[in-house]
């Protein structure tokens, strides 16, 4: 089975535009539970321009589903999820000025850090999570880390979907089998949506995970956010 968790980002993103609290985060996340989300995503990113700190701590109080806290794991970020202790933490290499994810890590050149604070976190009961490019070296540098899971950054295969999805999806089946073989656990995410989430969910094997933002609240907004998450719910069938 592969659970939808959605991420609520874009929830910040408009409640932040006003400066109050419409959209209230807390309320959205457990009504996306409500509707049948299996996970809260969330990526604090350190201006805070979309989710802040405080939202991160009051999500954790409610989110009875699986929590899963992104980002880069700079000293703050690393406070902060040590102290909540979400059920996963998902590590991802962003500049601070990066619109939004642009890259995952390159496994092999930063083995040592991504060691020492996946040790950490793991030591903590939090299940860990690298973003990474489908390249087999990154794959195999992951399971060096001893990361429990792997999230796939499916930007490529996304742009690449409608031109020709067979050639779009080669890399990640490489990435997943590779994945499996290694024993480590599969994630995806960034820019899913509606029209490419099945074909990847079909194609993939062992997929445990997706995470979806951007796509999932925009179609919120014509399709409303329980007939969305049902719609995206049917794509993981
Ligand atoms: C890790 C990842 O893939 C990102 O998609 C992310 O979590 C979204 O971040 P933004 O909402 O800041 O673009
Ligand atoms: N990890 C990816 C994520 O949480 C959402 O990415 P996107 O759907 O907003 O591109």
């Amino acid at each position: 089975m592969t659970k939808l968790s959605v991420n609520i980002n874009k929830i910040a993103t408009l409640r932040n535009a006003r400066g109050g609290d419409r959209p209230n985060v807390v309320q959205v996340a457990k009504d996306c539970e409500r509707f049948g989300a299996q996970g809260i995503t969330v990526h604090p990113r350190p201006d805070e321009r979309h989710i802040r700190y405080q939202d991160v701590h009051d999500l954790k109080e409610i989110v009875t589903t699986e929590f899963n806290i992104e980002g880069n794991p700079t000293p703050d970020f690393l406070k902060l999820v040590k102290g909540v202790k979400p059920a996963q933490a998902t590590l991802v290499p962003d500049a601070p000025d990066a619109i939004t994810s642009n890259a995952g890590w390159d496994t092999v050149k930063h083995k040592d850090f991504l060691t020492d604070v996946i040790g950490e976190l793991k030591e903590l009961g939090i299940r860990t999570s690298i973003f990474v490019d489908p390249v087999t070296e990154m794959v195999e540098g992951a399971a060096a880390v001893k990361t429990d899971r792997i999230e796939l950054y499916t930007e490529s295969y996304a742009r690449q979907y409608q031109d020709n999805r067979e050639e779009a999806i080669a890399p990640y089946l490489e990435a997943a089998r590779k994945a499996q073989e290694l024993g480590l656990g599969l994630n995806a995410g960034h820019d899913l949506d509606l029209d490419n989430l099945k074909y990847m969910h079909d194609t993939l094997p062992g997929l445990l995970e997706v995470s979806i933002g951007h796509a999932l609240i925009c179609d919120a907004l014509y399709y409303g956010l329980e007939n969305t998450i049902q719609l995206y719910l049917r794509q993981l069938r």
